[in-house]
């Protein structure tokens, strides 16, 4: 043993050289300066010296700790190497004579009834043991050999001092590489203490001891020649908190325990899951309260904000972006024409050799700046996306062709707009006919709240030709205008974020998805988080089929690389953690069903306000969809009258004819219901009625919605009576019977067709006549009821005026009571 000086010997235990040559004092060793040598009989007396406790304290403190670090390095299959680090810590604390006796004897307890717990243990794990055993007894020092040899630096340990020992590799190491992870000695421990255990887990146990192989049982076998046993009383018990998801490996972690142990635990229950695999909160639970913790559930948005927070996206420089504009009017109006023509004129001009594609929208250069064009025309699509909760329009161009005037869907595209608090543009189309009437348009549409400029109002009204393009300059430029009042602004150095402008299944390229980036930069390689859906950007297209790189703000883009095609709407959000992304996306996709459920609670009358604040003044917003004008008219006056101090009604939209999907749109994205005065709505309609749990009813009597919106008002909404729609029937042919009159030939398409049920004759969707039937048959036979999808002849009483294309729809009156 080579000889250390003094100074050398107080660094190795830790204490001053001063304290240090004191103790040597008292112990009667001659040094009296650092750089002397210390031999090895010196330390020995010294050390049995500072044993016996006979030494006076210097520095107060009682024990001696001594450090060691050794670094290996570790090959991994892929020939990566990793150093792992490993870190000895050694305390020695002097005790008394007693104090050492009653150690020793509570050692010895200690053993018996750990003796005693493994004996019992083993008693029923009886079979584990035999897995176990063969392990167990292999050689096992090999790998703690070296270790052992680097000991001789440190002074002996004595069996009458207690040694704590921790090893332990430091956390960014442990990720490397897992498998070399040294357990903490509490968990071993933890493991051996006496638990209730289920069959299965004390063999899952046994293994882990087996597979962890010689090395820990190496150490506890060192430790029990040289140090005897130090054991928790008890197992450890972690706060494990859960959210909505967790994976495996993440469970675990939380736990102390390896991800296969979890593993192993799910196959001992019947279920084989990897250590990826998110499992759901009940699960997560079950499993960790099984496993001995203590277990906290994570409110349900929390993984959501965790992962709004970690998006710290709008940092960096603010720029002016190109306003995005949607284009609404009435059929025939002019909208296809008109993006096409600004498309032609700009988008392509100079691109030689571009494929032009649809992408659902463009961008144009103008001289004053870009614009950016979703080009699917309508409210529908404007609305069906902003019912998902996405706003991807800044300004709508209202087209009102100057030879036809405000017409239907020009009011509903007012409508639109105004519920969703975008300016609007009109342009004044068809400039180029004789019969061109620009004036009036003016005129009608001020009577809509839609004043010119001119006029002290605040819309820009431009005469245009989408034919010959008169104006089209001009229109870009009030777009323009508009935009710089809007001040749109962006962070291009921000991560990228965008909305989904339409998706698509595409056969040879897997989910293709048209986004529009609204803020940063999107770039080919970005792992993105789509609603639903995520996955790493492969490829991204422009709206000219050309593969770009990267998009910024208002730049409309292909994306290919999903998961799944997600919907219209959808927020695009550029993630860092593909973990993240994944569990997110799972995390939604369990969330979906919630979602539709509680949107179903709130959608209906009767819950109307129960969401809105108490200070606020509460408005029931209400889509309605009439037989005739009349009605119309008359039902927005009467409901525009209900409303008091605290409580208001709102007709968001009012039209004539069926309630189709647009209509539905606009209610989910209002948050209204819909009313249909003797009209239907259309399948479209119905699914999403259907889907997001909308409250959609139909009346015949104009007495009826009043009083059902009176009691909405009041919160007195009882029990209702309201129509189950039973079965439809189209009719396909009609045949003139002598005897019968017109009789239908019809293919039942939804639900079932009874004989004794009233019924209603639908055309487009329009209630034409109320009654019952006279008669229904099945070939030559009279049947009492007739299945979906099955023909049929059906004769109604009193009604000869059945016409092919016409709806027969047979209901029942059902009181519901109120649901809260
Ligand atoms: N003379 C003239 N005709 C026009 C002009 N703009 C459009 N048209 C014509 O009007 C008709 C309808 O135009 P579209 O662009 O299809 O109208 P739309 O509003 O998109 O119609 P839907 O897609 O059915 O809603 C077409 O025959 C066009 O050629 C124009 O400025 N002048």
């Amino acid at each position: 043993m080579t000889q250390v000086t003094v100074k050398e010997l107080a660094k190795v235990v830790n204490t001053p050289v001063e304290s240090l040559l004191q103790q040597m004092h008292e112990a009667g060793l001659a040094h009296t300066s650092a750089d002397q040598k210390v031999s090895e009989t010196e330390k020995q007396k010294l050390l049995t010296f500072l044993e016996k406790g006979s030494s006076t304290k210097t520095d107060g403190s009682k024990k001696i700790t001594l450090q060691r670090k050794t670094t290996t390095t570790l090959r991994t299959p892929g020939s990566k190497s990793i150093s792992v680090e490993v870190r000895k810590k050694k305390t020695f604390v002097k005790r008394s004579a007693e104090e050492i006796e009653a150690e020793k004897q509570k050692d010895l307890e200690k053993l018996q009834a750990e003796k005693k717990a493994k004996e019992a243990a083993q008693e029923k794990a009886k079979p584990a043991e035999v897995k176990a055993e063969p392990v167990a007894t292999k050689p096992a020092a090999a790998k703690a050999e070296p270790v052992k040899a680097e000991e001789p630096d440190l002074p002996p340990a004595d069996i009458t001092l207690p040694v704590v020992d921790e090893v332990a590799a430091p956390a960014t190491e442990r990720k490397k590489a897992p498998t070399k992870r040294v357990e903490p000695d509490e968990r071993r421990e933890r493991k051996a203490a006496p638990r209730p255990a289920a069959k299965g887990k004390a063999r899952l146990d046994d293994e882990q001891t087996a597979r962890r192989g010689g090395r820990n049982r190496s150490k506890a076998k060192k430790r029990s020649n040289q140090h005897g046993f130090h054991s928790p009383a008890g197992p450890v018990v972690r706060d494990v908190s859960i959210g909505e998801t967790i994976t495996v490996a993440e469970l675990a972690a939380q736990m102390s325990v390896k991800g296969v142990e979890v593993v192993k635990y799910m196959f001992q229950l019947g279920s084989p899951v990897t250590i990826n695999q998110v499992l759901d909160q009940d699960t997560a639970v079950l499993i960790a309260e099984d496993m001995g913790h203590r277990v906290s559930r994570v409110s349900d948005n929390v993984l959501e904000e965790q992962f709004a927070a970690s998006l710290k996206i709008d940092e960096g420089e603010t720029f002016h972006r190109a306003p995005v504009v949607t284009v609404m009017g009435h059929v025939d109006h002019g909208k296809t024409s008109l993006l096409d023509y600004i498309r032609r004129a700009k988008v392509a001009t100079g691109e030689a050799g571009g494929i032009t594609q649809h992408i659902g929208a463009y961008h144009v250069k103008t001289e004053g700046g870009m614009v950016t064009f979703l080009d699917t025309p309508g409210h529908a699509a404007f609305t069906a996306m902003r019912a998902r909760g996405a706003k991807a329009t800044d300004i709508v161009i209202l087209v009102v062709a100057a030879d036809d005037g405000v017409m239907p869907q020009t009011i509903e595209g007012i409508e639109h707009a105004k519920a969703a608090g975008v300016p609007l543009i009109i342009a004044v189309n068809k400039i180029d006919k004789p019969e061109a009437d620009p004036d009036r348009i003016k005129n009608d549409l001020a009577a809509h709240d839609v004043i010119p400029e001119e006029w002290g109002g605040d819309t820009q009204f431009v005469h245009v030709s989408a034919k010959v393009g008169t104006g089209i300059d001009a229109l870009l430029e009030s777009v323009l205008l508009q935009a710089e009042v809007l001040e749109l602004n962006a962070t291009p150095s921000a991560s990228g974020r965008g909305v989904v402008i339409e998706s698509r299944l595409d056969k040879g390229r897997g989910p293709v998805a048209s986004v529009l980036v609204q803020n940063g930069t999107l770039r080919q390689g970005d792992m993105v988080l789509v609603g639903v859906n995520f996955g790493r950007i492969r490829a991204m297209m422009d709206e000219n089929g050309q593969p770009i790189q990267e998009a910024g703000p208002s730049i409309p883009v292909e994306i290919l690389g999903l998961d799944g095609t997600p919907e219209a709407g959808d927020e695009v959000t550029v993630v860092v953690d593909e973990r993240k992304a994944r569990e997110v996306a799972l995390f939604r996709q369990g969330k979906f069903r919630e979602v539709k459920l509680a949107r179903a609670h709130a959608g209906k009358l009767e819950n109307m306000f129960e969401n809105m604040g108490q200070e606020e003044k509460k408005v029931l917003n209400i889509v309605i969809k009439a037989d005739v004008r009349g009605t119309l008219e008359a039902l927005r006056g009467s409901l525009s009258e209900l409303g008091n101090d605290e409580v208001e009604v709102c007709v968001v939209a009012g039209g004539v004819g069926g309630i189709n999907e647009s209509d539905a749109n606009l209610a989910l994205a209002s948050n209204a219901v819909i009313f249909g005065f003797n009209v239907r709505a259309d399948a479209g309609a119905r699914k999403i009625v259907e889907q997001e749990g909308l409250d959609m009813r139909y009346y015949n009597i104009i007495y009826d919605i009043i009083e059902d919106v009176k009691k909405a008002l009041s919160g007195l909404l009882g029990t209702d009576v309201r129509e189950n729609i039973l079965g439809i029937a189209e009719v396909r042919e009609v045949f003139r019977s002598p005897k019968l009159g017109a009789v239908a030939g019809c293919m039942v398409t939804e639900g079932t067709v009874y004989r004794n049920r009233p019924i209603r004759v639908l055309r487009d969707d329009v209630v034409i006549f109320e009654g019952e039937l006279e008669s229904l048959r099945r070939f030559k036979d009279d049947a009492a009821e007739v299945r979906s999808g099955m023909e049929c002849g059906i004769g109604v009483k009193s009604y000869n005026d059945v016409k092919v294309g016409d709806k027969i729809e047979v209901f029942e009156k059902v009181q519901v009571a109120r649901t809260l």
